[in-house]
C-alpha cells in the first residue's frame, strides 16, 4: 500500500484538496478529526483541565477549544505541554488507522495533517505532498474561516515551522494561492503524476 502524506500549513489548503482526493477514492486519514476524538477520552479531558484550568472548561464540563487554542497558539510552552498530553494519543491512532486500512487491502491511504514533518511521521510515509499558499491569501482565508483577527491567523501561523521549511520535505508541491478551479486542476493533474509515477 502507498502511504501518503498531505502537510501544509494551517489554511493553505489541505482539507480541499483532501476532499477532492476523497471524490477521486482516496482513502484518507484526517489528523483534524483525529485530534478531535482523542478529547472524547475522560483521561485526556482531564489531564488538559489540570493543566490548563478552569477557562478552558464549558458550562456542561466539555473542553472550550477556542479557550485553548487561544491559549497555546499565543504561548509556545503551553503549545508543547499540549501537543505533549495529546500527540502520543493522536499518533497511535493514526498507525493504527493506517493498518487497519492495510488490512482491508487498500492500494492508496493518504494521511491528511498540519504537523506531519514536526510530528516526525517522515519515517512511515512513502511520499509527502506539500500544500503552500502566499502568505497574504492564507490570513485572509483564515480570517474569513475562523472568524478571527490577523493577529489571531499570525499567532496560528507562527506555531508552525515555515511554509519553505515544510515544502523542502515534499515530494510535490502543490500552490493553492489561486481559485477552486485551479486546485482542482492542480488536483487532477497530481492524480495522473502519481499514477504514473507513484504506483506499480
Ligand atoms: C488547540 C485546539 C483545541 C484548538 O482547536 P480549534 O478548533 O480552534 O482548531 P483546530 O483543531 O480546528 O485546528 C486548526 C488548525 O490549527 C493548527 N493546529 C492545531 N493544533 C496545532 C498544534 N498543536 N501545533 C500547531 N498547529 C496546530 C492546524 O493547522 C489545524 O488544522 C486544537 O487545535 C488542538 O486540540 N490541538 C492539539 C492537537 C493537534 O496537534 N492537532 C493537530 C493534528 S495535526
Ligand atoms: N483555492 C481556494 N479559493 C478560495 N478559498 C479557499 C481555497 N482553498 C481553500 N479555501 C478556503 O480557505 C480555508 C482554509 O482551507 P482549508 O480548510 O482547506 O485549509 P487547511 O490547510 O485544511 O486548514 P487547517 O490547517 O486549519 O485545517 C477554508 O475556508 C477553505 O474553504
Amino acid at each position: 500500500m502507498l502511504v501518503l502524506g498531505l502537510t501544509g500549513n494551517i489554511g493553505c489548503g489541505k482539507s480541499s484538496l483532501s476532499n477532492i482526493f476523497k471524490k477521486n477514492g482516496i482513502h484518507i486519514i484526517d489528523a483534524d478529526i483525529i485530534s478531535r476524538q482523542i478529547f472524547d477520552d475522560k483521561r485526556v479531558l482531564e489531564d488538559v483541565f489540570k493543566y490548563f484550568g478552569e477557562e478552558i472548561k464549558n458550562s456542561d464540563n466539555t473542553l472550550n477549544r477556542k479557550a485553548l487554542g487561544r491559549i497555546v497558539f499565543n504561548d509556545n510552552n503551553k503549545l508543547i505541554q499540549l501537543n505533549s498530553l495529546t500527540h502520543p494519543r493522536i499518533r497511535a491512532k493514526i498507525l493504527n488507522e493506517v493498518e487497519n486500512i492495510k488490512l482491508q487491502g487498500e492500494n492508496i491511504v493518504l494521511i491528511d495533517a498540519a504537523l506531519l514533518v514536526e510530528g516526525g511521521y517522515l519515517e512511515i510515509l512513502d511520499k509527502l505532498i506539500v500544500v503552500v499558499c502566499d502568505e497574504e491569501v492564507q490570513i485572509n482565508r483564515i480570517q474569513l474561516r475562523d472568524n478571527c483577527s490577523k493577529q489571531d491567523a499570525l499567532s496560528r501561523i507562527n506555531s508552525q515551522i515555515s511554509q519553505r521549511e515544510k515544502s523542502k520535505y515534499g515530494d510535490y508541491i502543490i500552490d493553492n494561492s489561486g481559485t477552486l478551479m485551479q486546485l482542482q486542476k492542480k488536483a487532477d493533474e497530481f492524480i495522473k503524476y502519481m499514477k504514473e509515477n507513484w504506483c506499480e
